[in-house]
């Protein structure tokens, strides 16, 4: 049914020469692949710019990556082009008056006749350095010309798919064919630091600059495996906590004062290991009673699914997993919350011997939240879970446990005209169906979106599962680069010419 629908759709005539799609095709994607070395280029200049949003002391890089983003865009020909100032960032935060990068907001086409789509990206990257275990710079673009893949923090996450948008809109600009629809781009700077800010912005801007949108395509996220593209119709939110535990004065020397004073790392160490076991069972009262139950229905679309336990092993290069079959694996990645700690700061973490006591040390964790899991309620339930471990010890340190930010989970119907428009795309570019998948990660402002401009978001990853988003050697492989681009583009030729939204 489904398939008959896509095959039906494509036989339209658009565009000023009223050349059909499918002839239109052709040239474009021959116009991506020639186009490679200002693609390559364009993205190894983004690379080159360390905009890691959760450091404060970067938070310049991250302004800067802004201005070259929308220098580009002013290249191309996109117009209104707004920084969107969101005031200074709220608390916890070291510098009380550090701004927020802006959002950046542009138009390209303003036709009252065509579709709008909303594509939205993020500029910011997740820390990264060669120390951690990088084979190169993280911040410099290395083409590896044997595997034909690119390398960098931020190729796959999350700027590959980012500057995607604009090489197509470059290649249809070089060949003088028109966009079959308007684009209204929101590139905003904190995604990897919880979209501080950006929903007040939405909603400000929904009657506004967001008029007249009719869709919102977010390429963030990633294929499940290697080898099938798939089309994300759900996520987990994430709601990101930290625990601060701190009792002497300063630093001090654990020969002198060992054994005679309470250690503030031993009390955390003791608080963050109530949280969850090594089973990934989260120990939090009350949590797992909020999760929708499974259903059999439900069960029947894992098992559909192109996956398995060895693509699993490959993308986190080990053998760790903890379920054997694949149901299993994809309800803990996608349909069951997850409690992960990240690290202690304030904690002693170079090489070598140093015997210090720690005065003061935040223990960060986040949870992975899905439906129907209430944010607020979780909250509190964290927060007095983590006092009453911290109360069980009998310390005489003090105790905060907090919120740093929070993002709710998102899942949609996968059959609306931009999903078929994209299914469609990814049809014509791989030749193959799309696997409709939820997944693990989290973009917070996609609930938003919906909600504040009453309209669908579709998600459609350019990477692949094992890109190493967040992780060490962050890859994109070039044909994901170039096959992204050409969905991209396709897309948006099938979103123009599809009935509804
Ligand atoms: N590509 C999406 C992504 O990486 N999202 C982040 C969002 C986030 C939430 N809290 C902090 N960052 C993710 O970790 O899923
Ligand atoms: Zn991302
Ligand atoms: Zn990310």
């Amino acid at each position: 049914m489904f398939l008959r629908f896509v095959i039906r759709k494509t036989a339209i005539t658009i565009g000023k020469r009223n050349m059909s799609m499918e002839a239109k095709f052709e040239p474009l994607f021959k116009k991506i692949d020639e186009l490679k070395p200002r693609f390559i280029d364009r993205l190894a200049k983004a690379i080159e710019i360390p905009a890691v949003s959760s450091d404060e002391s970067l938070r310049p890089a991250v302004v800067k990556k802004a201005h070259y983003i929308a220098d580009e865009l002013k290249k191309l020909g996109f117009t209104d082009i707004q920084m969107k100032e969101l005031g200074t960032q709220p608390p916890p935060v070291n510098d009380p008056n550090l701004q927020l990068p802006p959002v950046i907001l542009s138009r390209y086409g303003t036709d009252a006749n065509k579709k709008t789509i909303l594509i939205y990206g993020h500029y910011d990257v997740q820390p990264a350095a060669l120390e951690d275990g990088w084979d190169t710079d993280p911040f410099k673009l290395v083409i590896d010309e044997q595997k034909q893949l690119m390398r960098g923090r931020g190729v796959t996450d999350d700027s590959g798919p980012l500057k995607g948008w604009l090489n197509v809109v470059e290649a249809h600009r070089e060949l003088g064919f028109d966009l079959p629809v308007n684009l209204v781009t929101c590139f905003e700077g904190m995604e990897e630091s919880g979209s501080v800010g950006l929903d007040t912005l939405i909603a400000e801007e929904a009657d506004k600059y967001f008029k007249d949108v009719d869709t919102v395509c977010i390429s963030d996220n990633y294929w499940l495996g290697t080898k099938k593209p798939v089309l994300t119709y759900g996520l987990r939110g994430c709601n990101y906590y930290q625990v601060t535990i701190e009792g002497p004065g300063a630093d001090l020397h654990s020969g002198i004062f060992g054994g005679a004073i309470a250690e503030p790392m031993v009390d955390l160490v003791q608080v963050l290991s109530s949280l969850v076991d090594s089973k990934g069972k989260i120990l939090i009262d009350g949590v797992m009673d909020m999760v929708a139950p499974v259903t059999e229905k439900e069960k029947e679309l894992y098992e559909k699914i192109d996956f398995s336990l060895d693509e699993m092993n490959a993308a986190s290069g080990s053998e760790t997993c903890l379920y054997k079959n694949k149901s299993d694996i994809l309800m803990h990645r996608w349909r069951f919350p997850s409690l992960s700690i990240h690290g202690v700061e304030g904690a002693f973490s170079a090489q070598g011997a140093k015997t210090v006591i720690p005065a003061k040390v935040t223990g960060k964790f986040s949870i992975r939240t899905v439906p129907d899991m209430n944010s607020d309620k979780l909250d509190k339930l964290v927060i007095e879970h983590c006092q009453k471990a911290f109360s069980a010890l009998g310390s005489p340190n003090k105790c905060k446990a907090e919120l740093i930010h929070n993002g709710d989970y998102w899942i949609s119907d996968p059959f609306n005209a931009s999903f078929t428009a994209a299914a469609q795309a990814t049809k014509t570019v791989y030749g193959v169906e799309p696997d409709f998948t939820r997944e693990g990660g989290s973009i917070p402002i996609t609930l938003t979106f919906e909600k504040e401009l009453k309209t669908n978001c579709m998600l459609l990853p350019m990477g692949r599962g094992d890109d190493g988003a967040h992780s060490i050697n962050e890859k994109l492989d070039l044909s994901n680069y170039f096959g992204g681009m050409k969905t991209m583009a396709a897309y948006l030729h099938y979103y123009a010419a599809a009935e509804g939204k």
